[in-house]
């Protein structure tokens, strides 16, 4: 058993990564990873399946591109090919951050290993111990991100799962993909192996795809995956097993089964604080297991700061940097300062990048009627405008919700072609305070690109 005494410990090396930059030269730090390093994003989250969405977005286009008038058809997806392609850039990604810590930062030390707090030392300095080492920190910063949950019924059953910590280093694209849950990960993976050849089921426990959503963008998508996709909805899993000739049957309760190759799970994403041992120090864990923070990333804990997925309501990449770096700021400011930086959660956006592509920002129509809000929407359709045109666009809509009156922008929901990029003036706009007068009418629009979508979407508000 090792001991070592550190100025700071980092748990996880997601967001916590990053925390340490020139201005930490002068501290020792340790840095805790029991998984992959890089985190979640860089693994097994964003990055790799934004990437395998792009190759699912390049099979579509060159199947609608008949649409168009120009022959071509996918003759083959070469699935081995394109894991080899993502993850012989991701891997050396996450070897080479291990190896930059590891041999080139001498302040810092990499325990590889899963690390528990043990209450304090005399010194009143944080306990972390690990199997073979024990490191006391006078700060720490967990960033300890969250981890998929897998129902009982099919974690008790001897069922072969996935989620998507594994499923996309498949050796081969099933024929077959069962999915379980209906959300971010069931939609984009839905997508993907959708596009690239697999059949896909999809066992929605609600009676929508991605219910979280804006109502309409929710019903809209549901209709869209219908017919691509064999959906079940209000389809409650009962049971799952393998069965002898290599597949997977899951059982439903009205009493049918779906029967496929390989079975995901996507069932949404628990925040590791449960696993911390942190009530041996202080710190509270919320009724969604999120570690208790003030708005500076504060826990109950003095000089234990949290931010992104252990603690964060948002389970989005863009969060946790943002809170990241207000946690970096505040830690070289001191636990006490008067000046803190505050995380900024008013207009936070999300993107689902599934087909067609989802983004949103602010509230849903209903959530602004709940608050009493006098408010004018507008819904535009994409096939509306020129470039919806040329891209024979029967399905996108901008949806737009502002204050009537004012004009101030309360909530944007598009589902459409690049909706996470058409998206973005709309939450500078609200993130500045423009309202959507000045918004649509003080700077041109290029004529004829996509975001003139959300031009008249701000054209068609009754303000
Ligand atoms: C499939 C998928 C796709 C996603 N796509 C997007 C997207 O497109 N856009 C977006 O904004 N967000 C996306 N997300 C969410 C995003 O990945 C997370 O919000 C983000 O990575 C969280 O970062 P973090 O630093 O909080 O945690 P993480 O990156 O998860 O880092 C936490 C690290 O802590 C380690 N750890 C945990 N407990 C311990 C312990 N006790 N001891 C030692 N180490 C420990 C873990 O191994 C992990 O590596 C996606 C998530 C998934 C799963
Ligand atoms: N593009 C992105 O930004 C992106 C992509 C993927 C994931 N993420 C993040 O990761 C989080 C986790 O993604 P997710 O799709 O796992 O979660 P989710 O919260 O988006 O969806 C979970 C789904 O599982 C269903 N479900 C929950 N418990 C169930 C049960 N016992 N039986 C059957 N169904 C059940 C829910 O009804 C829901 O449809 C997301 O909330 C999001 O924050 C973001």
């Amino acid at each position: 058993m090792t001991t070592q005494i550190v100025d700071l410990a980092i748990i996880g090396s997601g967001g916590g990564n990053s925390i340490p930059d020139e201005r930490f030269d002068d501290k020792s730090i340790a840095i805790f990873e029991e998984g992959v390093y890089g985190g979640t994003c860089l693994n097994v989250g964003c990055i790799p399946t934004k990437m395998f969405v792009y190759s699912a977005e390049v099979a579509d286009t060159v199947r609608e591109a008949e649409s168009y008038g120009v022959h071509a058809r996918v003759d083959a997806v070469d699935w081995p090919s394109i894991v080899k392609r993502i993850f012989g850039r991701i891997d050396p990604i996450s070897a080479g951050g291990k190896e930059y810590r590891v041999d080139r930062c001498p302040n810092i030390t990499v325990y590889p290993s899963h690390v528990e707090f043990d209450g304090r030392d005399e010194a009143g300095r944080y306990r972390l111990v690990t199997t073979d080492a024990e490191v006391r920190a006078r700060e720490v910063v967990l960033a300890a991100g969250s981890r998929a949950t897998v129902p009982s019924v099919i974690a008790d059953s001897a069922v072969r799962y996935y989620t998507n910590d594994d499923v996309m280093r498949l050796e081969a694209l099933p024929e077959h993909l069962i999915i379980v849950g209906s959300g971010y990960i069931a939609a984009e993976f839905a997508h993907v192996f959708g596009s690239l050849g697999s059949r896909v089921s999809i066992l929605a426990r609600g009676p929508a795809l991605l219910r979280q959503l804006e109502r309409d963008v929710s019903l809209h998508f549901t209709d869209i995956a219908r017919e691509k996709w064999d959906v079940h909805l209000n389809a409650e899993v009962i049971g799952a097993e393998d069965r002898s000739d290599g597949g997977v049957r899951v059982s439903l309760k009205d009493g049918t089964h779906v029967d496929g190759d390989v079975l995901l799970v996507a069932t949404g994403r628990w925040p590791n604080g449960d696993r911390l041992n942190l009530s041996s120090v202080g710190i509270d864990l919320d009724d969604e297991g999120r570690v208790v923070c003030d708005r500076h990333g504060r826990t109950s804990a003095e000089r234990v700061w949290t931010f992104g997925d252990v603690s964060s309501p948002y389970q989005l990449k863009h969060v946790a940097n943002h809170e990241g770096r207000v946690v970096q700021a505040n830690l070289l400011k001191g636990w006490d300062a008067a000046d803190l930086d505050a995380f900024d959660h008013r207009f936070v956006p999300a993107a689902v990048f599934t087909h067609p592509q989802i983004a949103c920002v602010g509230l849903t129509e209903e959530e602004a009627l709940e608050r009493g809000l006098d408010i004018t929407v507008k819904i535009q359709d994409y096939g509306d405008v020129a470039y919806g045109w040329a891209m024979e666009d029967t399905t996108g809509f901008c949806k737009l919700i502002a204050e009537r009156r004012s004009g101030r922008l309360l909530g944007c929901h598009i589902l459409g072609p690049q909706a996470p990029t058409v998206i973005q003036p709309v939450i500078q706009a609200m993130s500045f305070g423009l309202d959507a007068r000045a918004m649509a009418r003080g700077q041109f629009w290029i004529h004829p690109a996509m975001p003139e979508v959300l031009e008249n979407a701000l054209l068609g508000l009754h303000i």
